[in-house]
């Protein structure tokens, strides 16, 4: 669905090198996660993806198309797009939000009044209750799924996420990531994720793409990875969770035993 080959990026006339010979696939109906730390070039990867970016050097093909050749406008309305922040407009409220890509695409609007109201359903938002809102009247989760809901407006197949979790607390975190895992698989949707978080990245990922320094360093399914860290790099990210999980396990058990 999403091939780079040889992708690279550089800024200020070379002295700042964000992403170096990046060849990946994203096999349609695959959830990806493009992990690593802050710096290493996740965003700037997620932003070539949908031409927000171009690349230095190399070629991105999506659904079959070299993407420095077709209509970039048209391009980016394929392809939804989670912004980090979420950066819903202020101004306008939910539904207007919502309906932006279908507003720039012309839809009549009761077309758009009901794909709005359908999509606030999906992301567990009463259309009664929030279509109305103005952002700066929604929790950090329920703006998150605002976003979530703008993203698919269009009816794209893709779906680029930067850091869409990030700043919820764990327990909001939690419903979405499995609600979105959900909507991902109901709808058929291929989802390139970016995240730092290396066990949201184990718990939602079909595979993990692994950035560092601008490089991918290892590819692989979730399972792969545990059993094959394949890079010193790899098998320092997996410590923590392990070390989480052994810990969460002793105590599960010690619960079992004082019961
Ligand atoms: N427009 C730009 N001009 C100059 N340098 C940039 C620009 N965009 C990104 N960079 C640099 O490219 C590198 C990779 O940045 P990128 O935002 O892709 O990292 P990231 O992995 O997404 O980080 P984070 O998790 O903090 O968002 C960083 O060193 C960053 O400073």
């Amino acid at each position: 669905m999403i091939s780079a080959r040889a992708v690279s990026k550089s800024f200020d006339g070379g002295r700042t090198q964000s992403v170096l010979d990046l060849d990946l696939d994203v096999r349609p109906g695959e959830f990806l996660v493009l992990l690593g730390e802050s710096g290493s070039g996740k965003t700037t990867t997620l932003k070539m993806l949908n031409g927000l970016i171009p690349p230095s050097s190399g070629a991105i093909v999506v659904d079959g198309e070299d993407i420095s050749r077709v209509d970039q406008v048209r391009l980016r309305r394929r392809i939804g797009y989670v912004f980090q922040g979420i950066g819903l407009f202020p101004h306008l409220s939910v539904a207007e939000n919502v309906a932006l890509v279908p507003t720039l695409l012309g839809w009549p609007a009761e077309e758009r009044e009901q794909r709005v109201d359908e999509l606030l359903r999906l992301v567990h938002l009463d259309p009664e209750v929030y279509r109305d809102r103005a952002p700066s009247e929604l929790s950090g989760g329920q703006r998150q799924r605002v976003g979530i809901a703008r993203a698919l407006a269009g009816r794209p197949r893709i779906v680029l996420m930067d850091e869409p979790f990030g700043a919820l607390d764990p327990i909001t975190r939690d419903h979405l990531q499995i609600e979105y895992q959900k909507i991902h698989r109901d709808l058929g949707l291929t989802t390139v994720m970016v995240t730092h978080d290396i066990t949201e990245s184990l718990l939602l990922a079909d595979r993990i793409a692994v950035m560092n320094g601008g490089r991918l360093v290892r590819l692989g399914e979730p399972a792969e990875l545990i059993a094959e860290p394949g890079d010193p790099y790899v098998a320092q990210l997996l410590e923590t969770p392990r070390r989480q999980a052994e810990r969460l396990g002793d105590l599960l058990d010690a619960g079992k035993g004082a019961r």
